[in-house]
Parts: structure tokens; sequence; C-alpha cells
């Protein structure tokens, strides 16, 4: 069996009622990754992307019992992926994440790793790698054995209709970078163009991948994803489908219309709320 379809068996999905119910799981699923990794490792990395997935984990991560039990003095803070905006700008990645979630606990300041926002993409992109690569020598962050990648402790996506994942978008040439651990665009099809990206290697090497989609207009994606099986040219190039992780596990958060297109004897491993 090819090894992409034994990694998306592996995988799982939840699929919930309502938004307030995923939310609520998605923080329990939060909490206890960071527990786990903070008793093996000392600490929890985790990097989010922007989209509706931060005011789904502000509903409830921030709340009790969440925010006396969580060790957030141990998390330290990542993006996977950041639009070439100002900090304070309503587009900015950073500034979703600091407003809806992250001013609400107390992750220490000096943990968190946003991206430059006053330097060309391109900078950006290699100041934030070498930034990633002094954490791995220290092992605040963790290497993925086989390829020297770095292992966060969870990557937290959002998935766009067109199935771009971070910016990662359908049939851009940067979906075949191997080399670089954070690389840049400068053409997104969606506004902002230009882009700052973790690269599929780092998104698959992670420890824990979670996707969050929610809504109707995301429901082919997901099952393009999701399938075992797909006829046809366009889940060759779903950025998507290519969430592979090697050693670690890969979550999907849907809500009912975001799963709507999926056969009811789909392959995954499903958690059904
Ligand atoms: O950078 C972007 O263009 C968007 O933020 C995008 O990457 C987002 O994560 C998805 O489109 C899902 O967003 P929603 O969950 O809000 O639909």
């Amino acid at each position: 069996m090819a090894a992409s379809s034994e990694a998306r068996k592996k995988s799982e999905l939840r699929v919930f009622e309502s938004l307030d119910e995923l939310a609520t799981d998605l923080a329990e699923y939060i909490a206890q990754l960071s527990e786990t990794s903070v008793k093996e490792r000392g600490c929890f990395t985790i990097a989010f992307s922007g989209g509706s997935l931060i005011s789904l984990i502000g509903r409830k991560l921030c709340e009790a019992p969440y925010n006396k039990t969580v060790d957030w003095t141990k998390w330290y803070v990542f993006w996977a992926d950041e639009r070439a905006v100002a900090k304070n700008h309503g587009d900015s990645n950073y500034k979703q994440t600091k407003d809806g979630f992250l001013s609400k606990v107390s992750v220490l300041n000096s943990h968190v790793y946003s991206i430059n926002d006053n330097v060309t993409v391109e900078d950006a992109a290699g100041e934030y790698e070498f930034a990633i690569r002094q954490l791995v020598k220290i092992r605040i962050i963790g290497v993925c054995e086989s390829n020297d990648c770095p292992k966060f402790d969870l990557i937290l996506l959002g998935m766009g209709p067109d199935g771009h994942v971070a910016s990662l978008f359908p049939h851009h040439p940067v979906l075949d970078q191997k080399e670089e651990w954070v690389t840049y665009i400068t053409n997104s099809p969606q506004p902002p163009p230009e882009r700052i990206t973790f690269t599929l290697p780092v998104i698959n090497s992670a420890s824990n991948v979670a996707v969050v989609a929610t809504g109707e207009d995301k429901a082919v994606s997901v099952h393009l994803a999701i399938a075992d099986a797909i006829d046809g040219l366009d889940a060759v190039s779903l950025p998507a489908r290519m969430l592979l992780p090697a050693d670690g596990k890969l979550v999907w958060f849907l809500d009912k219309p975001a799963a709507s297109v999926l056969d009811a004897g789909s392959n995954f491993s499903q958690h059904a709320e």
C-alpha cells in the first residue's frame, strides 16, 4: 500500500454538530497536547495560521479550566504562515492571533516568534528559518530524525475553499520546495500577494497537525483532501491532500456542512460527535 494512503488512514476525522462543540473539543485537544509535550519535553511548540480557527480557539481555550490548567509559560508560539502586512493591520495573522487568543492567556512575550514585517518577504522568511534553526539546536523545537526538519508539537491550519493550507496554494511551485523550511511567495492568488509560509516538509514533520475547516464552501476540498482514491486531476495539486505527517498525527476538525460531501464509509478513523 502506498505510504500516502497509509498516512491518510492513520489520520482522524472529527465532525461536530455546532461550532461551539468544535471549539470545545479543539480546546481540549490543544490542552492535552500541551500537557503531554510539557511532561515529555518541558515545553510546547505551537504554530498558528489565520482565518476562523483563531476565533474558534479564542472561544474556549482562554476560559476555565484551561486558563488555570494549561502551563502557558512553557508555550513557544510560531506562525505557519503570515501575510506581508504590518503587524497592526487587520489581515495580519499575528494580530488576529494576538487579539483573539494570545492577549487573553499568559504566554510569555519572549516566547512569541512573530514574523518580521519590516523587511522583504524573502528576508523575513530567511530570518524566520534562522530563528527556528537556533531553537532546534537547543531542542526547544524538536527535530524529525528522518529529515532533520523541525518537529513542532502542533501546527494548526485552516483550509481555504480551494484547498490551500498555510500559504501553500494549489498548483503553486512552492509545493515542490523541499530544501527550505520557511519560504515566501509574491503571487498569492488571494490578497495580499506576498506571504511567508512553512513548507510542506516542515508541516509534515510535525508531531501533530490539525486542520480546522468549517462551512459548506469547504466540502468539496475536504472530500478531495481526505478520500482514499480520487479520480481526476484536481486532487493532484491540492495542498490539503499533501498533508501527510511522516511520524505525526493529522486530525481534521469539521462541522457538518464541511463534511457533507465525504463518503459515509470514508477510510478515516472517525470520531463523530
Ligand atoms: O491567509 C489566508 O488567505 C487565509 O487566512 C487562509 O489561509 C485561511 O486560513 C483559510 O482561508 C481558512 O479560513 P477560514 O477558516 O476563515 O475559512
